[in-house]
């Protein structure tokens, strides 16, 4: 490092993936983040993981910790991005101690958070690890989303010793569920966040496993304090629908929720006006996409998904199984409420508490809370988590009056939405299972 372009300062922390560095550019004397990321051994990964991260890290958007280069080192890859000084939302919260934030804070902050995920996700990326520990603040208070695509980067290698599965204080049930990540697991991530900073606390607090998962399987978490708006409870509410089709999309939150003339009130007016340019230039019209998926029939580019105006490229689906996505397709029409028992395995939601995952918990050493988690192949601990296992797995004592999500059994579809999935889901359960049955 010290003989490149930059010259160390200090080492910020250690993450899942690798050290951040602070670092000085000897030229212009700025300071600059590095994260390190061990590179795969095998040519052809290590290309897709180097185009990977670095697409990933170059997209451009005012809440998006910037990108300045990329570069390698030894085995490493070394992202150097922008340095906020405010530090991550997590220590913000911190040291709040015991302080609410003001509505206007919260709201400002949390517009900015959804303005930054929507853009990620209007590029079909997902972000996959959101968290307050992952948002970042300037010195002038605007709020950046950090650490978006280690997840794919991580993912894109088997030469990497884990699968990735998020960080399970904010982890949507679907994902505990064995489902795809899809952008509403992220939607889901930034309830949890926006839940924070309404209360200072963690939506889903457990003393182990088995009390979290079921606690956020069930949606149940304890209500928002009353003096909040609201639109900001009924908002937390729709987030943490424990059915991703019920969970707004960033989209909606931001245009044509409750919320969004609360929020969009607090955003600055350069975000109105360049999403306002975005959406004019960039994205499909919706009559004209259906009328080309019309024409085109099978042979469609254009892909309609399990909700009306959804728009997939194919180029988007590369190695995804065809079949799948007819299994998604919803006839326009269909009773909105049968789309769960009717749209083939991969959208079914199921209604059981995860027995399969329970059961695996049941044996895993846990520890690290807030972690990104990582099922790690090579070592004796298969399972990486955030908490200590109790001498008894069974309750939390007694239970805080939690607001369940009630509509759980009844899905209802927000078919305005925006959906899509990860492009290559693992089935990180059944790797687990593996790794415990050769032990
Ligand atoms: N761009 C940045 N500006 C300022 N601080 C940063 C930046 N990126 C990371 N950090 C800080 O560096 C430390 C390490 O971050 P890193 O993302 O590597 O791991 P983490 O988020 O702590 O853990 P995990 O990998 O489990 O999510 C954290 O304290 C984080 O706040």
């Amino acid at each position: 490092m010290e003989q490149g372009p930059y010259s160390l300062l200090r080492v910020i922390g250690e993450g899942s993936f690798g050290r951040a560095l602070l670092v000085r550019c000897k030229r212009s004397r700025e300071t600059y983040v590095v994260k390190e990321i061990q590179l795969p051994k095998n040519q052809s990964k290590l290309e897709n993981t180097r185009k990977e991260a670095v697409l990933l890290s170059r997209m451009k958007h005012p809440n998006i910790v910037t990108f300045r280069e990329a570069f390698e080192a030894d085995d490493l890859l070394c992202i150097v991005m922008e340095y906020c000084s405010g530090g991550d939302l997590l220590g913000r919260i911190q040291q709040q101690k015991a302080t609410q934030f003001c509505l206007d804070d919260i709201l400002k902050w949390f517009a900015q958070m959804c303005a930054g995920a929507k853009h990620i996700h209007d590029k079909r990326v997902l972000h996959r690890d959101l968290k307050s520990k992952n948002i970042f603040m300037t010195d002038n208070g605007t709020i950046k989303l950090g650490d978006f695509g280690s997840a794919c980067i991580l993912n894109s290698s088997k030469a990497y010793a884990h699968t990735y599965v998020g960080t399970p204080y904010y982890v949507a049930p679907e994902i505990w569920d064995n489902k795809p990540y899809n952008n509403k697991s992220d939607v889901w991530s930034l309830g949890c966040v926006l839940y924070e900073l309404c209360t200072l606390q963690h939506p889903f607090q457990a003393s182990s496993w088995k009390s979290l998962i079921l606690k956020v399987c069930r949606g149940a978490y304890p209500p928002l304090p009353n003096h909040l708006p609201y639109e900001l409870q009924y908002l937390v509410k729709q987030m943490f629908k424990t059915n991703p089709k019920d969970r707004p999309s960033l989209h909606t939150i931001l245009t044509s929720h409750r919320v969004s003339r609360l929020l969009r009130s607090h955003l600055p007016s350069q975000e109105i006006v360049r999403e306002q340019q975005e959406r004019r230039t960039g994205q499909w019209n919706r009559e004209e996409g259906k009328k080309v998926a019309d024409l085109l029939g099978e042979k469609s580019l254009i892909k309609t998904s399990t909700f009306e105006g959804v728009e997939f490229s194919e180029g988007h689906c590369e190695g995804r199984e065809p079949g799948l996505w007819h299994q998604a397709a919803r006839p326009t029409g269909s009773d909105p409420a049968n789309v769960s028992e009717d749209s083939g395995q991969r959208r079914r939601w199921q209604r059981d508490p995860p027995e399969r995952l329970l059961g695996l918990l049941e044996k895993a050493r846990l520890k690290r809370a807030f972690s990104t988690f990582l099922i790690n192949r090579a070592g004796d601990d298969p399972l990486v988590g955030p908490l200590s296992q109790p001498p008894c797995d069974d309750t939390d004592g007694p239970e805080p009056e939690v607001a369940v999500d009630e509509d759980r059994l009844q899905p209802r579809s927000d078919d305005e939405d925006t959906d899509f999935e990860e492009e290559s889901p693992c089935d990180w359960i059944h790797e687990a299972e593996k790794m415990f049955s050769e032990q």
